[in-house]
């Protein structure tokens, strides 16, 4: 519930107003009632004065402005809460730690956050600020006035509390199991239309799309039979105040008819504060029910901003990365009690060229994500110009490292945000690297040039192109070590030459590692180093390894069939 104090806190001026405006809203309420009853009474007793009925009058104006106003609060925090869980979702993404976010799905996830967040503003909004600014005070302002007018109604009312409580109580668990199986079958929902999305091509081609709709379909007949079924249980609950609301105005207007010396504003007074006694008691059982439910989605979306954070990425000492250099010595690594790293060593001077090659599984992204502190090491140490990595502030090493990824190297946005992201640069310059990179043709057909959208993960480009774009970034990094996994893989063989001939000049005096199926690709590396079972077991240059390497003649007469 940490998040929740936290959400509180940053809007605690809007919810001090909103609790204000709702209290003197709620006295009003009943205070016009009683008002009411003192006109009718008096226009009766024809003692009635201009002065009360100009008072009354300024009662309800006030009335009316004062719930205008209280919009304001109202839009704030019904709309600002709801997001504020969004950011916090997002907040949580940035800071968590790379081993739980593998284990996350893309569309329960979302799914997950969109449920959390609805919950969470529930609970905050529609739960306890009704409580405490609406429902606690009407409650408490209509028994009083109610008291003052009649103490034994007021025992009546206080009898029917305990009826509701009780009825509540036994629906609520009903409604339990039912909001449960609503959750994982909207999550599962969800999950069908993110993979059929992303996976369009796939499932296409596989003809699975009848399969996947047809599983779709199923959870949406669950969802909407549990919604219907959940409906019909909440309307219950009004219904069963309406019939004990409708009980006590004609106990009301019996025991006034038998009790002469009740007046006609005194009957009409009890019967509408009875209904202000009640509806917010009704409103408040619903918005138990709902707040419990709520609190059983909330614990779903909990989990996930509960989700261990990745304390590196803000703790430890904050290097500048000068040489370049890197040491890996006895270093372990498993996913679980599968060993991938094996007791490796190795040692990488400022400015050389490493290539890692490798049969499929063998351990090489596995390397360069402990490399980048996105996988912890179990035994072992990695050390970066003499300093230990785990006692690294990761923020800081990432603005001294350049990293392109094996998936998509380029994410949802404009070309130009994609080479530089948030810097301000020279559009010449950009169009000059764009060139090198052999993309300025393609940039120049689009429609908006530097400044269109690529769509998600690159949508509208060709692999090779999108694998081009991430490179044309390395221009406006200049970091001192450049690690690329299969950078170049979608290139045909005439423009990955083209390409990294520009690339590699600019890398000149860098340290980069790079990983290659294509073994013609790293010809020109310094170093080539062969991976299996997660060892290195051979390593020298490509022609070296090529004359006395077993495993990499291998690997070279294979890629050559
Ligand atoms: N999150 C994970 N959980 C469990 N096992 C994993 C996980 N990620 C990778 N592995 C396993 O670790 C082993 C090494 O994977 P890694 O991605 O490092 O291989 P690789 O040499 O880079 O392969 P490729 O050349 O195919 O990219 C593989 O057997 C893989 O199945």
């Amino acid at each position: 519930m940490s998040q929740i104090k936290e959400i509180i806190k940053e809007n605690k001026k809007a919810i001090a107003l909103y609790v204000i405006t709702g209290l003197l809203i709620a006295f009003l309420t009943n205070y016009k009632i009683k008002y009411f009853q003192k006109i009718i009474d008096e226009f009766n007793d024809h003692t009635i004065r201009l002065n009360t009925i100009l008072v009354y009058g300024i009662v309800l104006i006030s009335f009316y402005l004062l719930n205008y106003f209280d919009e304001y609060p109202k839009q704030k925090l019904r709309n600002g809460i709801y997001l504020d869980f969004k950011v916090q979702a997002l907040k949580k993404v940035s800071k968590i730690q790379y081993i739980e976010y593998q284990s996350l799905g893309t569309g329960k996830l979302t799914q997950s956050i969109e449920n959390g967040a609805n919950a969470g503003k529930g609970i905050v909004f529609d739960y306890w600020l009704s409580v405490f600014r609406q429902l606690i005070p009407t409650i408490l302002f209509s028994i009083f006035f109610i008291w003052k007018l009649n103490p034994f109604i007021t025992y009546l009312i206080l009898f029917g509390y305990v009826f509701v409580f009780i009825t509540t109580n036994l629906l609520l668990k009903l409604l339990y199991s039912i909001k449960e199986k609503i959750l994982c079958n909207e999550e599962m929902m969800n999950h069908y239309l993110v993979r059929g999305f992303m996976e369009m091509v796939t499932f296409r081609m596989s003809c699975r799309f009848p399969y996947e709709i047809e599983k779709a379909v199923k959870s949406k007949n669950e969802i909407i039979k549990s919604k219907v079924k959940m409906n019909m249980i909440h309307e219950a609950f009004f219904t069963i105040f309406a019939i004990l609301v409708a009980f006590l105005n004609v106990g009301i207007l019996v025991y006034a008819w038998l009790n002469q010396s009740v007046s006609i504003g005194t009957s009409v007074a009890l019967i509408s504060l009875v209904e202000n006694a009640y509806t917010p008691i009704a409103v408040f059982n619903v918005l138990t029910v709902q707040y419990k439910l709520d609190k059983a989605t909330y614990c779903r979306f909990e989990k996930i901003l509960n989700m261990k954070e990745d304390e590196q990425l803000e703790r430890g000492k904050r290097v500048e990365v000068e040489q370049g250099d890197i040491r890996i010595t006895n270093l372990c690594f498993q996913y679980n009690n599968k060993k991938v790293i094996n007791n490796l060593n190795v040692e990488i001077n400022k400015g050389e060229k490493i290539a890692l090659v490798g049969s499929s599984g063998s351990g090489k992204t596995t390397l360069i994500k402990l490399l980048l502190g996105l996988l912890k090491y179990d035994h072992g140490s990695i050390q970066i110009d003499g300093s230990e990595l785990r006692d690294i502030n990761l923020e800081s090493l990432y603005k001294n490292v350049s990293y392109i990824s094996q998936e998509a190297p380029v994410f949802d946005g404009t070309v130009r945000e994609n080479i530089v992201h948030n810097q301000n640069e020279d559009d010449q310059y950009i169009h000059e690297i764009l060139k090198k990179m052999k993309l300025a043709d393609s940039v120049s057909k689009m429609d908006s040039g530097i400044d269109t959208l690529i769509g998600e993960r690159g949508m509208i480009l060709s692999g090779g192109e999108r694998q081009r774009l991430a490179l044309a970034r390395l221009w406006f990094q200049k970091n001192n070590i450049v690690i690329m996994d299969e950078a170049t893989s979608a290139l045909d063989n005439i423009t990955e030459e083209a390409v990294m001939e520009e690339v590699m000049r600019l890398l000149s005096d860098k340290t980069v590692i790079a990983i290659a199926h294509r073994l013609t690709s790293i010809i020109n590396f310094d170093r080539i180093m062969v991976f299996n079972d997660g060892r290195i077991v051979e390593q020298g240059t490509f022609n070296e390894l090529l004359k006395n390497g077993m495993y990499f003649s291998d690997l070279y007469h294979k890629s050559m069939q």
